[in-house]
């Protein structure tokens, strides 16, 4: 066992740069090797180590281990303190025995594979089938106030699906986790290894699936596809307005799903009521389950999980750092995850290995000047009640005729723009409107803004007003 584990770690040096070995391979104790069940129990020092050991090394020693005991082997992580789990990328599911480990195999990996057992080369190609992201799992979605009910929407379904809540609608703005999300949930029925039948699809996608079977008059096949799948994961459902083939091809399918219960998730901007140029049988569908939003992460959720990404990605970042970046940016993950990109970047252009509030600032310098120039939500609304000749508490007032709705929305369309204010910031500061009505009047003028000159002119003159 001693000889084995000296040997794995050997060949690991060879692929892996040494951070990473000693960050992730040095801290695994090799405990036992199951020569009945051909299992290699290896335990990790803590939950966080073994979720990204389990997510992304767990092939290479199971190629490794396969290699020196000839014969295919399982390996099983556990907490140094205790539970053993197994193989699986999601962690949440136990997998039942001998099951594949749904790992992703690692290009990187230079050892020479030998043959896979059967379940795990079967795993593999569900995987490949389903268009997972083996990356985007529970382990790695950092909780906050802001996604735990649509985290926990989401593990009750991953453990229940097609029975607790069909469909599943997660709704939020842009990059505050919903993909990540139902990737997570695809993983974790995949590493159950039973032989599920899951599909992610962006919605784009699907309109051009429908696009294709159409031109091949391939229809039945297309719905005898679709309609065997037992997890169907819809990204972005809002990119099926106006296309009503597509809805009425989708309408089927859900119905068919459902009847079947075979699970239903969908992703969207905006929540059910408020898509627009979407079927309202379509939508009645979608509100007949679960629908639950996604918020933008607060401040403790941004450090935690700039934090997280940091660590993961090996660079070393000190809480004041990330508080700082945290309270500068503040409208969503992926911004969150650019700016991680942006500082690390240019601190080993710089030769610095720390990172300082100093190389932040600096690195960040564009985008903080956004979020630190003199337009305010205040501002605009003044501006914009002073443009439309209209009373500035009536940006916040209940009052609804035409001649005051349209200008708030376009104040709220401003706010949106031109500050880092996520939607529900702006919501609170207009009278304490829902983040869904923002949200409502950014989408209607934008479009707006596309189709009328008049207003697209005014919009200018405002922007330019504003920005001095
Ligand atoms: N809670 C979280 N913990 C860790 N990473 C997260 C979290 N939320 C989002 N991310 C990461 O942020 C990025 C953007 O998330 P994702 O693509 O899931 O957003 P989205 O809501 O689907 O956005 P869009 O509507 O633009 O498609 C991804 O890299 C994702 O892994």
């Amino acid at each position: 066992m001693k000889e084995f584990w000296q040997t794995c770690v050997q060949r690991l040096e060879q692929d892996l740069p040494p951070q990473q070995i000693s960050a992730w391979i040095r801290p695994l104790v090799p405990l036992a090797f199951d020569e009945a069940q051909a299992v290699l129990r290896v335990s990790a020092p803590n939950r966080f180590k073994l979720d990204w050991v389990r997510k992304n090394f767990s092939h290479q020693i199971e190629v490794l281990a396969t290699e020196w005991f000839e014969r295919p082997v399982q390996v099983a992580f556990e907490l140094a303190s205790g539970t053993a789990t197994r193989t699986a990328p999601a962690g949440r599911l136990p997998l039942p025995p001998k099951a594949g480990n749904g790992a992703q195999p690692d290009a990187s990996a230079k050892a020479p594979a030998p043959p896979l057992a059967a379940s795990s080369v079967a795993a593999e190609l569900a995987h490949d089938r389903s268009r997972l992201n083996t990356d985007l799992t529970f382990g790695n979605f950092v909780t906050g106030k802001a996604n735990q009910l649509a985290r926990a929407a989401a593990l009750q379904v991953a453990e229940n699906p097609g029975v607790s809540y069909n469909p599943l609608f997660l709704y939020g703005g842009v990059g505050l986790g919903k993909t990540h999300l139902i990737h997570a949930i695809g993983n974790a029925l995949l590493a159950n290894g039973n032989g599920t039948r899951v599909r992610y699809v962006h919605a784009d996608q699907y309109v051009s699936d429908v696009v294709k079977a159409y031109q091949r008059k391939a229809f039945d096949e297309f719905k005898r596809y679709y309609h065997s799948l037992d997890l169907l994961l819809i990204d972005d459902i809002q990119f099926f307005a106006g296309k009503n083939r597509t809805q009425e091809e989708f309408f089927y399918a859900f119905e068919a799903m459902v009847a079947q219960r075979k699970q239903i998730i969908i992703t969207s901007d905006t929540y059910p009521k408020e898509l627009s140029n979407i079927d309202s049988r379509l939508i009645s569908r979608f509100d007949s389950g679960l629908t639950v939003a996604i918020e933008p992460p607060e401040l403790e959720m941004r450090v935690a999980i700039l934090l997280h990404k940091a660590e993961t990605e090996g660079v070393t970042m000190p809480e004041e750092v990330a508080f700082f970046i945290a309270k500068h940016l503040r409208s969503n993950v992926r911004e969150l995850e650019g700016a991680l990109r942006k500082v690390s970047a240019y601190a080993r252009f710089h030769g610095r290995e720390v990172l300082t509030v100093d190389v932040c600032k600096d690195a960040l310098k564009d985008l903080l000047s956004v979020s630190n120039g003199q337009i305010t939500v205040e501002n605009i609304q003044k501006t914009v009640a002073d443009f439309y000749k209209i009373k500035v508490a009536d940006m916040y007032s209940k009052r609804r005729p035409a001649n005051i709705a349209m200008p708030r929305q376009v104040a709220m369309y401003l706010a949106k723009e031109l500050t880092q204010k996520s939607l529900p910031e702006i919501g609170d500061l207009f009278g304490g409107r829902d983040h869904t009505t923002v949200l409502h009047a950014v989408r209607k003028i934008a479009d707006a803004r596309s189709k009328q000159t008049e207003l697209n002119h005014a919009l200018h003159v405002l922007e330019q007003t504003l920005k001095g």
